[in-house]
């Protein structure tokens, strides 16, 4: 991470500014020159900015978001690199502490008319990335439940400083990895063609890649975690896919919404996991034709690909799979992780 940052344009002067469509007001474009960049997947360059890469699509909301939110203290905060389960952990989360209000067998529940990501907004890419328009979230009823792919290096000072609730999901690089391709291919458009597997699996390596790179994101919430158990939990997809019963009753319990024995004995774990599985959420018609309420309006069936643990094997050579776990057993030496 480099020690020291370009001075950065205030959120609120990049309110004030008039700007025509698509195009980044002065002061940002300014400071998004001073910033190291590199290739992104999708559009032509991603900048990296405290250490990580970001689009500039969403650098308006990362600055925002970084100096205008001000969790709760009974918020929670879904963290996640891109594709490593993010559309499921707001399913889990949102069902589990809404259960009361919407019984994860009941017929009008939200997840069945919406995508997840319109329950569980993302701060950065949503929320705060709006043009002169800061979010007005104090009528959102409590628990408010938002999301973010920000490392932890980016997340708002205030929320580390609060009593808000963190979970960090992770998931295998090489699985991520292939997902994060697949997505980015369906966000090019024709003239760009695809990405080739072995340029991405490059960009992936040397870390340029949104908010990449992925270890190190990886990293800095399980270190978070290890600090801070009372604040941060960290989860991993694979965990989660091979125990979900154990493993959300973790995550209740972390929250502060425990199941009680009567709710276990009658099978609401069950039914929250029915529900938010890959097999029902995919086929869902909101997920299958519906788009998203933000960010463009992208494909909701764009979240919903396999949803399975080991796929990367399909893709990757055995030499490129040894980067991967060279890379991974160079950064994670010593931290206890070991995945
Ligand atoms: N319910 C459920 N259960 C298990 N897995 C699921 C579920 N929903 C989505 N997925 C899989 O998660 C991958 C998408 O990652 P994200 O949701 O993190 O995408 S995003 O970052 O929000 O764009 C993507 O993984 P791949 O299938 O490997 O591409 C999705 O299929």
């Amino acid at each position: 991470m480099p020690e020291t940052q370009p001075s950065r344009p205030s959120p609120c002067s990049i309110q004030e500014e008039k700007e025509p469509e698509n195009e980044l007001p002065q002061d940002l474009g300014e400071f998004l020159s001073s910033l190291p960049k590199d290739k992104d997947w999708v559009l032509p360059h991603l900048y990296q900015y405290q250490g990580f890469w970001h689009s500039p699509k969403y650098f308006r909301g990362l600055l925002a978001c970084q100096q205008h939110f001000q969790p709760l203290d009974t918020d929670i905060i879904l963290i996640t690199n891109p594709k490593s389960g993010t559309t499921w952990l707001k399913a889990l989360v949102y069902a589990c502490v809404n259960r009361v209000i919407y019984p994860p067998n009941s017929e009008n529940h939200p997840l069945l008319t919406n995508v997840p990501h319109d329950l569980v907004p993302f701060l950065e890419l949503e929320l705060y990335n709006e043009l002169n328009h800061l979010p007005d979230l104090s009528s959102i009823a409590s628990p408010r439940i938002f999301s973010t792919h920000l490392p932890y290096v980016s997340l708002p000072n205030s929320v580390k400083d609060s009593q808000c609730k963190v979970v960090y999901l992770c998931r295998n690089p090489k699985d991520t990895f292939v997902s994060l391709w697949h997505f980015c291919n369906k966000l090019r458009n024709e003239n760009q063609g695809t990405l080739l597997l072995e340029e991405a699996f490059d960009l992936f390596c040397r870390g340029v890649c949104i908010n990449g790179p992925y270890w190190d994101h990886v990293l800095s919430y399980w270190k978070a975690s290890l600090e801070l158990p009372r604040k941060v939990c960290f989860v991993k997809y694979e965990e989660l896919q091979e125990n979900p019963f154990v493993h959300v009753k973790r995550l209740a319990d972390f929250l502060g919404y425990s199941f009680t024995l009567e709710e276990e004995k009658i099978g609401v774990v069950d039914e929250i996991l029915k529900l938010c599985s890959f097999e029902n959420l995919s086929n869902l018609e909101v997920n299958r034709t519906g788009i998203l309420s933000h960010r463009g309006g992208g494909e909701n069936q764009a979240f919903f690909r396999q949803g399975k643990v080991g796929d990367w094997v399909k893709y990757l050579t055995p030499e490129m799979s040894d980067r991967f776990d060279q890379i991974t057993r160079q950064k994670f030496e010593g931290s206890g992780l070991d995945s």
